[in-house]
């Protein structure tokens, strides 16, 4: 088996839009490249990651990535879509992990593997157990497991795998739940790292 992470990432002049008025453009900017780093940082610790590939409309200087172009409809079109292009290459097992935890690690993404080679499915649900950071599924069923990201995705991966006769099995570890959404997010993002978000201490100290 060999398991590919497909990571969706929003133009970063467009993303993190709820932060907008607590970071000016060029910082959000910085955010978003810092966290993305240290998600693909956790992947390349993880020992069942094989690959990585992100659906983007940016290029990426990275060439250790396998890039897929984002149609431009959505989260779920974009991850969709990225789902039938590494299972058009034979990849058999999809991590579909957002760009916003940045304190992820690659023990965590093998738990979640390991949780979902031994169920089926798994899912990392965010801090309010509303939303779905991170989803283990078999690519052979990704074709007819819809993906809901968005609001109340947690229920609805769940209500989705029922329908298929599946259960999500879920795993609650502290870096795949912290995503960074909301202003308070930063300050618990800088309490926890040491140093590397240190860039936003000057607009947290401004609002
Ligand atoms: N390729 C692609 N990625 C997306 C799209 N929308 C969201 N993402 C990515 O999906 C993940 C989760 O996104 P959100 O938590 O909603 O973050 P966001 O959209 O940047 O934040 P807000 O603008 O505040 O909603 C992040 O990795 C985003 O970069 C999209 O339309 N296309
Ligand atoms: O399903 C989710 O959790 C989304 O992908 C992200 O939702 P959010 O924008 O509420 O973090």
């Amino acid at each position: 088996m060999s398991c590919w992470a497909l990571i969706a990432l929003k133009s970063p002049a467009a993303a993190k839009g709820r932060l907008a008025e607590t970071l000016d453009t060029a910082t959000r900017r910085r955010l978003v490249e810092q966290m993305f780093a240290d998600v693909l940082a956790a992947l390349r610790a993880a020992r069942q990651i094989a690959g990585i590939a992100v659906v983007t409309a940016e290029t990426l200087a990275d060439a250790s990535l396998m890039r897929i172009d984002d149609p431009g409809h959505g989260l779920n079109a974009a991850l969709a879509h990225g789902a039938a292009e590494l299972a058009a290459r034979g990849v058999d097992e999809l991590l579909i992990l957002h760009a916003d935890l940045p304190l992820a690690s690659g023990t965590e993404i093998d738990q979640l593997i390991a949780a979902g080679r031994a169920q089926g499915l798994a899912i990392a649900p965010d801090k309010a157990g509303q939303g779905s950071n991170a989803l283990y599924l078999p690519l052979s069923a990704a074709f007819n497991f819809r993906l809901h990201f968005g609001p109340d995705s947690f229920r609805l991966h769940q209500t989705e795998a029922a329908a298929h006769a599946q259960t999500l099995a879920r795993v609650d570890v502290p870096g795949l739940s912290f995503d960074v959404d909301e202003p308070r997010d930063l300050e618990q993002l800088l309490a926890a790292t040491g140093g590397r978000y240190d860039f936003l201490r000057g607009a947290l100290q401004q609002s």
